[in-house]
């Protein structure tokens, strides 16, 4: 699984302060990434232990875990709501984030902000006052040329998402390709978010504007709650 950013010590700290908070009968968004791996782990030993908690997984890989970890799936078509969601961000400023470097943004979003509350984890790396880190957007693929052109339009710099592991792009858990926009530093990030979804094309971008309600800072000692 891709890392980023901090300890393992520090992503363990603060997955496990969040999986905390699920209680019994709950159904839970579990994100993903290398810090939400360690919620969805601590959420299995509870499932394991009698907790009666359903996940809804926001992509393939936290799919798998959720499996190895033997917690009960369900999806959104299902339940009426979903008490809490626990996931990871590449970097947050107050309760505004930018997520999506597992390019798995699109569902995250989706079940983060339908979530009654939303914890994100994170380690110290991913704090910054305001926020200037790239920002993913997920478009069709037909769409790539003319949503690299708006988005330059909007003063970005959009950089197709290029795999690790294969020759050519990214292709989400969705089918569609993932555009890395580096704006600078981002002073309005409401404006930004509507300009971007509003561009014929774009599945989903990972600004997520206002939504953490909590954030666990996981430190090599502990947790710090904001
Ligand atoms: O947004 C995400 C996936 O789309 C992840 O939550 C984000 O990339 C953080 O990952 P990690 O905890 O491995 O640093």
């Amino acid at each position: 699984m891709k890392s980023t950013g901090g300890s393992g010590e520090a992503k363990r700290n603060a997955g496990e302060s969040a999986a905390e908070a699920v209680e019994d009968g709950m159904v839970v968004g579990l994100g993903t990434g290398s810090t939400a791996a360690h919620a969805i782990r601590a959420i299995g030993r509870a499932v394991d232990a009698g907790a009666d908690v359903q996940g809804i997984p926001t992509s393939f890989q936290s799919r798998q875990l959720a499996r190895e970890a033997e917690i009960p799936l369900t999806d959104l078509d299902s339940v009426a709501e979903i008490d809490l969601a626990i996931d990871g961000a590449d970097q947050f400023a107050g309760e505004h984030l930018i997520k999506g470097g597992g390019a798995a943004h699109a569902r995250e979003k989706v079940v983060d902000n339908a979530a009654n509350r939303f914890l994100v984890v994170a380690d110290p790396s991913k704090e910054s006052e305001r926020l200037n880190h790239p920002v993913p957007v997920e478009v069709l693929p037909s769409a790539r040329t003319t949503v690299a052109e708006d988005v330059r339009e909007l003063g970005g710099e959009p950089d197709l998402r290029e795999a690790e592991r294969k020759d050519g792009p990214v292709v989400t858990d969705n089918g569609n390709l993932v555009l890395d926009c580096a704006f600078g530093e981002i002073r309005s990030p409401g404006e930004l978010a509507s300009s971007l979804a509003s561009i014929p094309g774009v599945v989903e971008h990972g600004l997520f504007v206002g939504m953490a309600d909590e954030v666990h800072i996981g430190t090599d000692e502990g947790v710090e709650i904001r």
